[in-house]
């Protein structure tokens, strides 16, 4: 193959790469080559200096790279809708451990995390962090999807439908780990579910464990406050303070939430570099609370953004969810220049990169980095006339604008037509689900 071959080239009137710069580039084309970027220059120049059989002209469209969810429960998008409007931990001791207990299996993980996949593409999502149980079988969906993901394993003190305990949890983990270690699409980390369901034996373990193998740690942390008056009643410190004592905080960790945070406790998370993973939607459905966005920013840290579950959100749109994060930092820091549309969208592809220690290959359209890329037709009514496409795309656009997804070069979503994964089926699947999991409860 010579030189100036590509695989693809993708020219569009608007190209947000998001880094190196954060620039929207006009009449720009990205070049792809052996899955990655080759090339990113004006398109006048692209059919110059490459050559390609493959070119997508696709009019006045906005390109950015893929969505990262940083948090989520995929297969649970089976349970969406099964319990609504209540506080988190009454939705999930009364009804959502009680279904998971009766109807979470292999199967139903693997049915899951494609319905979920399904969703994802459809958004604009080409990696996420998944926490949930038996992920071998979520991985298995998510390669069949072609989409990336980074797949934290389940750690509970107590059984559950996967494992008997913190020994087997840890055990199933590691043989996950050894299982995927070539697939480079699927990165296997640690999922301690939370400092409410993990004593601090299992979590020294899951440590040890995390810095051997260098593979990251993602848990709820800090999600409501009356987890911390739980722990502050049995133990006399908060949660955060508990996993710093434990030597936790660092830039292995993901903490998903954490609504509840003094300004010591930022100082604490910024200090030791931890990441803390924002989920709007969800805090605000579970009437939780919300992330101070706005004073984390302030003080240096990594802020990434996921929808959490189905269950819980309840759905995994990720440009819905950034633009009620943009909003919501702006309502509750009082200040309407806080987290502007260039930042909520970095907070939606590389933060959550960078989160997972995926943004050498993943998170921004640079040369070298994996085509992970996702076309937006702001030629619509409802996003017209453009003064500025990446207001427009957080502000005023809806998943359903988007046209097309790429995973490595590859087209998974092809003008709204997903091209491996089949729609009708899935639809099937998925109401055949309900009518268990509802038909159980009629019996
Ligand atoms: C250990 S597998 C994941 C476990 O977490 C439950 N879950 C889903 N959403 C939340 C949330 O917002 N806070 C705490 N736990 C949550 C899920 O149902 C699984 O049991
Ligand atoms: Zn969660």
């Amino acid at each position: 193959m010579s030189d100036n071959q590509a695989d693809l080239i993708v020219h569009a009137r608007w190209i947000a790469p998001v880094a190196p710069q954060e620039a929207v580039l006009e009449n720009h084309a990205v070049v792809v080559k052996d899955g990655r970027i080759a090339d990113l220059l004006p398109s006048a120049l692209a059919n110059v200096k490459w050559q390609s059989e493959e070119q997508q002209h696709l009019g006045d469209h906005l390109l950015i790279p893929g969505l990262v969810n940083a948090h989520t429960h995929a297969a649970m998008n089976l349970l969406r809708g099964i319990a609504d409007d209540l506080p988190l931990m009454t939705w999930l001791e009364k009804h959502i451990w009680p279904a998971e207990g009766r109807f979470v299996s292999e199967t139903f993980v693997y049915d899951g995390t494609r319905l979920a996949a399904a969703e994802m593409i459809r958004s604009g999502t080409t990696c996420f962090a998944d926490m949930y149980f038996f992920p071998a079988n979520a991985a298995r969906a998510t390669v069949e999807a072609g989409l990336r993901a980074s797949l934290f394993c389940p750690l509970l003190d107590f059984p559950t439908p996967m494992g008997s305990g913190p020994e087997e949890y840890l055990r199933l983990a590691t043989d996950a780990m050894d299982e995927w270690q070539h697939e480079p699409r699927i990165q296997i980390g640690f999922g301690p579910h939370a400092p409410y369901t993990v004593s601090d034996g299992p979590l020294q373990k899951v440590l040890t464990l995390a810095e051997e193998l260098d593979v990251p740690i993602m848990m709820h942390v800090h999600e409501t406050a009356g987890e911390i008056q739980m722990e502050v009643r049995n133990t006399g410190e908060r949660p955060l303070t508990r996993l710093h004592n434990l030597g936790l905080l660092s830039p292995r960790l993901l903490a998903v939430h954490m609504t509840q945070l003094t300004d010591e406790e930022i100082a604490l998370v910024a200090q030791t570099g931890t990441h803390v993973v924002h989920c709007p939607e969800s805090n605000l459905k579970l009437a939780s609370g919300f992330a101070p966005v706005e004073k984390l920013r302030k003080a240096n840290i990594n802020v990434a953004l996921g929808t959490d579950g189905a269950a819980s959100n309840n759905d995994l749109d990720m440009l819905g969810e950034a633009r009620t994060a943009a909003f919501l930092t702006k309502g509750v820091s009082l200040q309407a220049d806080a987290q502007p549309a260039m930042e909520t969208l970095k907070m939606a592809t590389l933060n959550g990169a960078k989160a997972l220690g995926r943004d050498n290959e993943i998170g921004s359209l640079e040369m070298g980095k994996q085509a992970d890329m996702v076309a937006v037709d702001l030629n619509r009514l409802e996003t017209q006339p453009v003064y500025d496409p990446v207001a427009q795309l957080i502000y005023a656009a809806t998943r359903d604008q988007i046209t097309h997804t790429w995973v490595g070069g590859r087209c998974l979503m092809d003008n709204r037509q997903l091209t491996t994964l089949n729609e009708a089926l899935i639809l099937k699947n998925a109401k055949q689900w309900q009518e268990k999991i509802a038909g159980a409860d009629r019996d």
